[in-house]
């Protein structure tokens, strides 16, 4: 049977996988080594019951008593800490999904390439923070990395049995989030509830918000830039309020190679469970009659800087990606704790990269993860020193 772990099972992205292990047989189809959470403990002990996972593991040290008191009597051992974490990764599986949200998800995905597993990445941030060492970790153990997120599985699906060199653009569509229609002046003032509503994507409320300010956007070109190796002039953001065209690839021909489909991440994160092949997947198919039409348009840069930024950190190279990364995940817990306001999110990102690039070393390639993991620690000093002198 396949040996299967999640971590991040207790999240938006982990209950879609968890769902899918289910639908797919659950204990009886997989062996399921480890399910990794954070806070919510009983409802990762109640996953890994049904599941039947070897070892549940929590985050937090100080979640371990409840964390065992749940999964008492049933011989499913309970860890905590960022050590058990590694240990997780170093349990021999055949997929992990690697769905814990921000930097912290870095350095677990990154230990499980080691073993030479496949990881179905959704975590988005090992590839901005650490792209080349991920891919170069992969290719020195034969491991393989399947894209989760919804614009790259669809580009990766578009791109199968395609030569890269033919590619001319890679497009991602981009809902423009809950402040699409927005003016300016209107978000300066957008609270913490209204940021965490999505308009088609049920998820977690950290990409929700992202999603709002386009960070989740401007992280994504960065993931396509690390993760398809094209050069970024030929990487394009495309706003599509439907989200229902989630990637297109343009190629040397003119052709242009879309992919549609509902918006449920349990399509994406499907796709790479059931890889190389197309399995039954329980997502709503598109009535395109029904639909009528789909709409497009370009994004605003003014409304939302996070787009430009990208691109200067895609220029930068090197550690820029790690310092973005931080400074963004400070700005969020800022905004979130209504420290500062919606626009000071990449206003304060912006602060940061300019003061860590006078400082020199932003586009220095990291030699290994631990340069990766000095760089978020000095832009998250970096960012919290600029949020308080704002607050
Ligand atoms: N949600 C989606 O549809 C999509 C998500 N992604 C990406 O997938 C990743 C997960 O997103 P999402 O599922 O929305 O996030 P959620 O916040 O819903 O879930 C995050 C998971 O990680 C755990 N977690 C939180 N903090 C830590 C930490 N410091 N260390 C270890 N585990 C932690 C949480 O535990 P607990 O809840 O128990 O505290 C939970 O299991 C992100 O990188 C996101 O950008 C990409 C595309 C779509
Ligand atoms: C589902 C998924 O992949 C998200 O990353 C999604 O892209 C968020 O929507 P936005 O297009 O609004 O950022
Ligand atoms: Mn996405």
């Amino acid at each position: 049977m396949r040996r299967i772990t999640v971590f991040g099972a207790t999240g938006s992205i982990g209950e879609s996988t968890f769902d899918l292990l289910m639908r797919q047989g659950g204990r009886e189809a997989a062996q399921v080594v480890a399910l990794t959470g954070g806070r919510q403990v009983a409802r990762l002990a109640e996953q890994a019951r049904a599941l039947g996972a070897e070892v549940a593991v929590t985050a937090y040290d100080d979640c371990l008593p409840a964390l065992r008191e749940a999964l008492a009597g049933t011989g499913i051992e309970a860890a905590a800490g960022a050590q058990a974490l590694i240990e997780a990764a170093d349990r021999p599986a055949d997929w992990i999904m690697s769905g814990i949200v921000g930097a912290a998800g870095l350095v677990p995905g990154f230990r499980a390439l080691r073993h030479g597993t496949t990881l179905a990445l959704a975590n988005k941030e090992s590839l901005v923070t650490a792209g080349p060492l991920l891919l170069a970790e992969a290719r020195a153990h034969s491991a393989r990395i399947l894209p989760v997120d919804s614009e790259h599985s669809a580009v990766f699906q578009a791109l199968v049995g395609e030569d890269m060199a033919a590619v001319e653009r890679i497009i991602i569509t981009a809902s423009g989030g809950a402040f699409r229609d927005w003016p300016i002046e209107k978000l300066a003032k957008a609270t913490v509830a209204e940021a965490s509503t999505h308009p088609n994507w049920a998820m977690g409320q950290r990409i929700t918000i992202d999603s709002a300010s386009m960070f989740n956007k401007a992280l994504e070109v960065i993931e396509t830039y690390e993760y398809f190796g094209v050069d970024a002039s030929k990487i394009e953001v495309l706003v599509h309020p439907e989200s229902l065209v989630h990637a297109l690839v343009g190629f040397a021909d003119g052709a242009l190679m879309a992919h549609l489909g509902a918006p449920d991440m349990r399509h994406a994160i499907g796709y790479a469970l059931n890889w190389p092949e197309r399995s039954h997947l329980p997502v709503a198919r598109l009535d395109l009659a029904q639909i009528g039409r789909l709409t497009f348009r370009a994004p605003d840069l003014d409304r939302f800087p996070a787009l430009r930024l990208a691109r200067e950190v895609m220029a930068t190279g090197g550690l820029a990606g790690a310092a973005f990364n931080a400074a963004k995940e400070c700005a969020l817990d800022g905004f979130i704790a209504s420290r500062i306001g919606f626009l000071d999110m990449a206003a304060v990102v912006e602060e940061t990269l300019a003061q860590l690039s006078s400082c020199g070393g932003l586009g220095k390639a990291p030699g290994s993860l631990d340069d990766v993991l000095h760089m978020d620690a000095e832009a998250r000093r970096v960012a919290r020193q600029i949020i308080d002198t704002r607050t």
